[in-house]
């Protein structure tokens, strides 16, 4: 069955007012995922239609047991008006959860009611296809664009690891990069925000990426090491000389829950990105803990977000400052 055919018959389940408000409906491997459109209904009326539609489509043919609502408050702009706030996560350095923080963001965002798409620029490790469990799917391109992939988390997504081969852009200098980063900024967005999952580091390639598709914000993140730490302070540097706000520090990696005992412990320390973002007068957002079930879920293509969990939950009230952010700047 095609996501067309579901949509179609999820809404001829509906009365016509709330079939019109039913914006897509997509069938992932575990759960189904709809987009609906509550603009101007009350608290009351938007449990009740998200109650409906639910049933509506609980009760089709070949449905999961579950289904994900995603409510929105705004009308999709057809794609060729829409133009995504774009958002850069950066790093100093490899390894420190700058992927995972990405894919997170944008689920507990989505989760909140804002549209997002997530750009993974990483051409040394694409790993969002992962996160998401898209992995090996091809986008489609229409009028010479690419069109982003819908994961079943509610976000759509374009990777670099959809593009090219595992591995064989390593050998890219800036430009390269830089070009190809423009296929997936340059597509048929149909998000408000996008977030845009960069390659470690402050290099050319970095650079040359920032000036071709200037972002409107970055993230950075960090583990509370002090090397790490360093690098931070170093990837802040670059976006500082190309402008572009920095909307504030996230350390990773922060405490350790032993979920035997709950004995908390700071394998990399702790508070130093807090510190870091008070020294260089930058908002601190926020601090996601170490924990096994973070990399288990994100090896499994199920983001932590997703849940309301300790874990989730750290990842929400970042987005929770995230989308402050986006608010202030209407
Ligand atoms: N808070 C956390 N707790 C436990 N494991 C984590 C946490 N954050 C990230 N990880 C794990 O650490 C590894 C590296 O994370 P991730 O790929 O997000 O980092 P990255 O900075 O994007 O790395 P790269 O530079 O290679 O793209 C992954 O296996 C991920 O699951």
């Amino acid at each position: 069955m095609n996501d067309v055919s579901i949509l179609e018959q999820a809404r001829q389940k509906l009365p016509a007012e709330l079939a019109e408000r039913l914006q897509s409906l997509t069938a992932g491997k575990e759960r189904w995922v709809a987009v609906l459109d509550v603009a101007a209904l009350g608290g009351a009326e938007r449990d009740a239609a998200m109650g409906d539609v639910r049933a509506a489509i609980l009760s089709l043919a070949g449905a999961p047991g579950d289904v994900q609502i995603i409510a929105t408050s705004e009308r999709t702009a057809p794609a060729s008006m829409h133009k995504p706030v774009m958002i850069a996560v950066g790093s100093g350095k490899g390894g420190v959860g700058k992927s995972t923080l990405t894919a997170n963001l944008a689920v507990a965002l989505a989760k909140s009611g804002v549209s997002v798409g997530v750009v993974d620029a990483d051409i040394y490790g694409p790993s969002q296809p992962m996160l998401f469990g898209t992995t090996g799917e091809k986008p489609e391109a229409r009028d010479e664009k690419l069109v982003p992939i819908a994961s079943e988390h509610g976000v759509s997504l374009l990777s670099m690891g959809h593009l090219v081969a595992q591995g064989k852009a390593l050998a890219w200098r800036g430009p390269m990069a830089g070009k190809a980063l423009a296929q997936l900024i340059d597509a048929h967005w149909d998000a408000d925000v996008v977030l845009v999952d960069l390659p470690p580091g402050t290099g050319d390639v970095q650079i040359s990426m920032l000036q071709h598709f200037r972002p409107d914000g970055a993230i950075i993140v960090s583990t509370p090491q002090d090397l790490a730490l360093i690098d931070a302070v170093r990837a802040g540097q670059l976006f500082d000389q190309g402008d572009i706000p920095i909307i504030g520090l996230v350390e990773n990696m922060a405490s350790y829950v032993c979920p035997n005992c709950g004995e908390v412990s700071d394998p990399f320390g702790s508070g130093g990105i807090e510190a870091a973002a008070e020294r260089l007068d930058l908002p601190f957002l926020g601090r996601i803990p170490l924990s096994i079930a973070i990399r288990k879920d994100s090896d499994a293509g199920s983001p932590p977000a997703l849940g309301d969990t300790p874990d989730g939950r750290a990842f929400a009230a970042i987005a929770q400052k995230l989308a402050a952010w986006l608010d202030k700047r209407g």
